[in-house]
């Protein structure tokens, strides 16, 4: 039973509906993810798609009372694609292969950038005003391939592509908070660049700690990098990051749909098609960027940074560039 409180609380609760769909929501990170997706309020139609197994994690879901429904699509029965894709309103794209200890993200691009071409242009044909979050790695290229096939079919909307970084983001809040031994949950640091090693820039001089000793800040800066590799050895070749990754997608897709409602002041780092650096040839970057009724609104600068982060911002110019032109030629050139 519930209570009059509760009852009233509830009857008010105002639902918008926003259909959400997740490609490849069987795998290890498509599974928690859509259970987070499932608990969320604001979608009310939730999608799931896998070549195998996905209408089972739907099944199993749709058991749980929350406002939203849940389909599960295949490709064996009629256009399971098209139909988890119909006029959505966001798409996440976990789809595709983790790494194994030994590997970079760069290595999963032969299996990757295919996936992720497909499924793209499966979105333009059904869905070409979705937003689009990319997940699958090495997301320095698929997010420029996604692009890129957008762009072909007529239907690219650079405020709605997105690469998702927050894991970086929220993996930066905890490791500072255990350096200094602060309370995790209201530590804030900005992270920009891209997603993959050195790429990856967290921006310690921005943070109420900025006054860290320097051996102290090199090693947090190097484990906030690298903190996939530290997931990737510890599960020893059965794959990488899943768990916090899905809290990281559902923190991020909820901040879209918070924007796509109207809601004041939702600012995320993401990977974005960016003007930060274009004039350098780095079509993307992620910085903070804050989301509305349209997908980005506007595109914050870094800001101030010190001499050493200039120095890794350099770094990670160099190699971002190669990687969003290895993504780009990957269906400009095919
Ligand atoms: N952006 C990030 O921060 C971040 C974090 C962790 C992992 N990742 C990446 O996410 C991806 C998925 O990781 P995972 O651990 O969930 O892998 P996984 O192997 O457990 O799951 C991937 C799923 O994708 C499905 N799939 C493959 N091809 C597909 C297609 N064409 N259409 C639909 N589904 C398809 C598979 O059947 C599988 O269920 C990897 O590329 C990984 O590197 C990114
Ligand atoms: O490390 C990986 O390969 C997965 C993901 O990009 C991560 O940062 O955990």
């Amino acid at each position: 039973m519930f209570s009059r409180v509760a009852r009233r609380a509830f009857s008010t609760t105002k639902f918008n509906p926003y259909k959400v769909t997740v490609l490849g929501a069987g795998g290890g990170i498509g599974q928690p993810l859509s259970l987070l997706l499932k608990l969320n309020h604001k979608v009310t139609d939730l999608r799931l798609y896998d070549l195998r197994g996905a209408k089972g994690v739907a099944t199993d879901l749709s058991h749980i009372p929350t406002n939203s429904v849940v389909r599960g699509f295949t490709p064996d029965e009629g256009d399971g694609l098209k139909e988890a894709l119909k006029d959505t309103d966001v798409v996440l794209i976990p789809a595709g292969v983790p790494r194994k200890p030994g590997m970079t993200r760069d290595d999963l691009f032969s299996i990757n950038a295919g996936i992720v071409r497909d499924l793209a242009a499966a979105i333009a044909e059904n869905a070409p005003n979705a937003a689009v979050l990319v997940i699958s790695n090495p997301v320095n290229s698929t997010v420029p391939i996604v692009a890129e096939v957008l762009k072909s079919k007529g239907v690219y909307n650079p405020k709605k592509l997105f690469g998702v970084t927050t894991l970086d983001v929220i993996r930066a809040s905890r490791f500072i908070s255990e350096v200094e031994g602060t309370n995790p949950t209201t530590e804030k640091v900005t992270v920009v660049g891209g997603h993959s090693g050195i790429t990856i820039i967290p921006l310690i001089s921005q943070t109420k700690h900025k006054l860290m000793d320097k051996e102290k800040r090199e090693a947090l800066i190097h484990r906030i990098q690298f903190g996939g590799d530290e997931v990737v050895k510890a599960k020893n070749g059965a794959g990488s990051a899943t768990l916090s990754m899905a809290q990281a997608g559902a923190k991020f897709a909820n901040s879209v749909l918070a924007g796509f409602e109207g809601e004041r002041d939702v600012i995320e780092p993401t990977f974005v098609d960016s003007p930060l650096y274009k004039s350098e040839g780095i079509d993307f970057f992620a910085s903070p960027v804050q989301l509305g009724p349209r997908g980005v609104e506007k595109i914050f600068p870094i800001g101030e940074i010190t001499a050493e982060e200039e120095e890794m911002l350099a770094k990670c110019k160099e190699t971002l560039k190669k990687n969003i032109e290895k993504g780009e030629k990957f269906v400009t050139q095919a």
